[in-house]
């Protein structure tokens, strides 16, 4: 290399690449409906890359520094690695050219899956509310160089005037974020393919260096998880040599590795002893290390900026950080975010219903990277040529933590009296004894997870609503209808337990922060969730209480409709908290205890209204579990009792249930079981009931519902498949304790789909109870 470039002072890991209205969304359905062609969702997403380099260098990273990284993806950064170096599953490989190369077209159905070819699986991206597709790796994979996508877009940068950071997920992550191929061998390990995939890394660092890039991007958060299927030591050493053979080539751009989420502990030394330029540390999560031989050559980049969170954070608290960091070696140091700004919204100006105050203590991505320029300033010249922005950031932290709202005095008594005995309901036999008096529901009981089909209807009708179209009696009335046909329908299917459906929910975790106080609700706060779907984060500001009850009306009504019981719905305190920005400034614990408190009023009033069957739906319980096997006991510990707490003071004749999905659950089957719900629903179809076989193995002896019906695709179960799976269920567990249900709501399903697998799974339960 001559003459390396320098590793900009400034910058960010990564970038929201849906567009401020999520006009990618729009573009990339357009194009899935053939509305417009490849060539014009190429057109708009290099538009969209354009404005995005165009506002970073306004808002202070330099344009010609290599400080903008080039982290945009039509719907995922791990499929982007996937088609890059080639690995196309084996049912997809039809998609391909003579190359290997899949097209636009070709990358989206290995997303989405096409007739008969089931998609790449979906997953959580390390403890974040973000979804990747799985690679699937076996002894096949021809690793090869498919797509140069990255290069043509590094060049684009180029020709707009910019010298750029290409990025992509780098080869010990991509592996260990792989599961095995349904070709390969029992036990085969994706990460043992590295050294076939480490020259296609190579050709593609070759490449962007011979299009001009001076730095290129790797990320590896696969480095700080304790929780991937690879032990330690065989993590270390995987990165030992794949950053050794990349560092030791003579032709490729210098390399920034990029760790977020946590800190790298013992896989900082290895890095250290590679030839690899930067590597980058997430301080807000992790801690700052120690003094590490090696490092003193490289560019240490100080995560001190929370890509994760929206608060505006102490300034000075990163300044110092980043002193803190400057003295542990003598080479440079640079500031960046601690993550990709990918997990916030764009921009906190952009929200005019939002106060002024509130504002003040908000950083999204654009005020985060005027931060990042601010703190660069300082890097080089100095902390007095930053003191106005420091002061200004203390204040409006000041502020925050004496806003009246901060501190409700009669929430933290609330919090501060709790004993025990609030944690813990009545005798498991008595609550049975008493529920099946008071439900009287037959063996094998049926339900469904909450909600029904979102149909363009119902969001049309919200939208209409919320621009003051239609009145809220006209509203009301119109989900009034919803709920009657909703009701009906499962009364002809055969239903035991019913539902409303959930109409009145724009999100089952953003309509619950509408309706308690310490929150707020964002208006363009749109974050993605995988691919083409995002949502808006509720903000929890403040101390948590409800106000009013407001799930009360809609279930009381639906129970007026119907003999059978309904079941009330609410979303739990862990899945409220892991949904939504939360603030920084006390235990996430004692968060967690207010939130419960409020669900145990709705809860409350729930009974009172004569409601025998409440579900409190927990999906994310699994998300949040710390990536570090030290921070789980805790983590599992205060979950676990915020859960209890917003249940316990249920009678022993309401039913409790609560369900999980969006994850495998094997890992904390313990913690599932000490949620004491009466009975849980949980997602198994899609993985063919596997965790029942952790639930047998961990003697769980409440109700459990495992799914019957992947809700995930449009395919109808057929009555044989789902009563091969009762029959596994019951195989394991005895039957009574055993509910039959779907894996999760049917929201995104249309009525056609959820009419036919409903009554499927109905008259499977009647063969199974013969
Ligand atoms: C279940 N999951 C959830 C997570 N987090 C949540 N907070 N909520 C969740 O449900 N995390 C894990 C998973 C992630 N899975 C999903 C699945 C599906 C979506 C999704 O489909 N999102 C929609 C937006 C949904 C929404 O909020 N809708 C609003 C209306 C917003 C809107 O787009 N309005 C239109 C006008 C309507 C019209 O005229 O048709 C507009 O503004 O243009 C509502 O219903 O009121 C998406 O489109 O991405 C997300 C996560
Ligand atoms: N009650 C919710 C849970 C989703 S995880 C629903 O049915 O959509
Ligand atoms: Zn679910």
């Amino acid at each position: 290399m001559s003459t390396p470039a320098p590793f900009p002072t400034g910058t960010i890991l990564g970038y929201p690449r849906i567009g401020r209205r999520r006009e990618l969304k729009r573009a990339v359905e357009s194009f899935w409906k053939g509305d417009i062609t490849a060539a014009e969702l190429e057109r708009v997403s290099a538009e969209l890359r354009a404005a995005t380099r165009d506002r970073l260098v306004e808002l202070g990273l330099d344009g010609r520094g290599s400080a903008i990284p080039e982290s945009f993806s039509y719907y995922d950064q791990v499929l982007d690695a996937a088609v890059t170096v080639g690995a196309t599953p084996a049912r997809f490989s039809y998609l391909e050219d003579a190359e290997g190369a899949v097209d636009l077209a070709g990358y989206f159905t290995i997303a989405r899956g096409e007739g008969e070819h089931l998609p790449v699986e979906m997953t959580k991206w390390f403890d974040t509310n973000y979804h990747y597709s799985v690679p699937e790796i076996g002894p096949e994979t021809n690793f090869h160089l498919a797509s140069t996508r990255l290069v043509a877009q590094y060049a684009e940068a180029v020709a707009q005037g910019y010298v750029t950071r290409p990025v992509i997920v780098g080869p010990v992550t991509f592996l260990l974020l792989s599961k095995a191929s349904e070709d390969a061998p029992e036990g085969f390990r994706p990460l043992s393919r590295l050294a076939d995939l480490l020259p296609v890394y190579r050709e593609l660092l070759r490449a962007l260096r011979a299009a001009g890039a001076e730095w290129v991007q790797l990320d590896e958060p696969g480095l700080v998880s304790e929780s991937l299927n690879e032990d330690r030591l065989t993590v270390l050493t995987a990165a030992e040599k794949a950053y050794r053979e990349l560092g030791d080539d003579t032709d490729r751009p210098q390399i920034f590795v990029a760790a977020p989420y946590a800190s790298l502990d013992d896989a900082l030394p290895v890095l250290a002893g590679t030839a690899v330029e930067a590597i980058s540390l997430d301080l807000v999560r992790g801690s700052l290390p120690e003094f590490t031989p090696g490092l003193e050559a490289k560019t240490l980049v100080g995560g001190v900026v929370d890509g994760h969170n929206v608060w505006r954070g102490d300034l000075t608290v990163a300044a110092d950080t980043l002193e803190a960091l400057r003295g542990l070696g003598s080479g440079a140091v640079a500031v960046a975010s601690s993550t990709s700004l990918q997990h916030v919204p764009h921009d906190v100006n952009d929200e005019p219903y939002l106060s002024d105050q509130l504002k003040s203590w908000l950083a999204f991505a654009e005020q985060k990277v005027g931060q990042i320029a601010t703190l660069a300033t300082g890097l080089v010249n100095g902390r007095g040529s930053i003191s106005a922005e420091l002061a200004a950031s203390a204040a409006a932290l000041a502020d925050r933590l004496a806003a009246p709202g901060v501190h409700d005095p009669v929430v933290r008594a609330r919090t501060a009296a709790l004993t025990a005995d609030d944690f813990s309901r009545g005798e498991y036999a008595a609550r049975v004894a008493a529920q099946a008096a008071a439900l009287n529901l037959p063996d094998l009981p049926t339900t469904t997870i909450g909600s029904f089909p979102q149909t363009g209807d119902i969001r049309r009708a919200r939208a209409s609503f919320v621009r003051g179209d239609i009145t809220e009696a006209q509203y009301n009335e119109f989900l009034r209808e919803e709920i009657r046909r909703v009701v009906a329908l499962q009364e002809e299917i055969g239903l035991d337990v019913l539902v409303h459906g959930e109409p009145e929910r724009n999100d089952m975790v953003q309509y619950f922060a509408e309706n308690f106080d310490g929150f707020d609700v964002t208006q363009n706060g749109w974050v993605q969730s995988y691919g083409t779907r995002a949502t808006r984060p509720s903000l929890l500001w403040g101390d948590v209480s409800r106000p009013a009850p407001f799930t009360v009306e809609w279930s009381a009504f639906t129970q007026s409709l119907t003999e059978k019981p309904v079941k009330g719905m609410l979303t739990g305190p862990v899945t409220i908290l892991a949904w939504s920005f939360v603030r920084d400034d006390q235990p996430l614990a004692e968060t967690a205890n207010q939130v419960a408190l409020a669900l145990r009023d709705e809860i409350a009033d729930l009974e009172e209204a004569g409601i025998g069957i409440i579900q409190v739906d927990e999906p994310a319980l699994r998300e949040l579990l710390p990536l570090k096997v030290a921070d789980q006991a805790d983590y599992l510990d205060w979950s676990v009792n915020s859960f209890r707490l917003s249940t316990a003071g249920a009678a022993d004749a309401t039913q409790i249930h609560t369900h999980l999905c969006y994850s495998e659950f094997g890992v904390v089957i313990d913690a599932i079981r000490a949620l004491d719900a009466d009975v849980t629903s949980i997602e198994a179809a899609r993985s063919k009931m596997e965790v029942v076989h952790d639930i047998k193995a961990s003697g769980f002896d409440h109700g459990i519902g495992p799914g019957v019906y992947d809700i995930h695709s449009p395919r109808v179960p057929s009555v044989a498949e789902i009563s091969e799976l009762i029959a596994t269920a019951l195989g394991e567990i005895p039957a009574s304790q055993v509910w039959i249900n779907p894996d999760c709501g049917l929201k995104t399903r249309g009525y056609e789909e959820t009419t036919a697998s409903l009554t499927n799974i109905l008259e499977a339960t009647r063969a199974a109870r013969g």
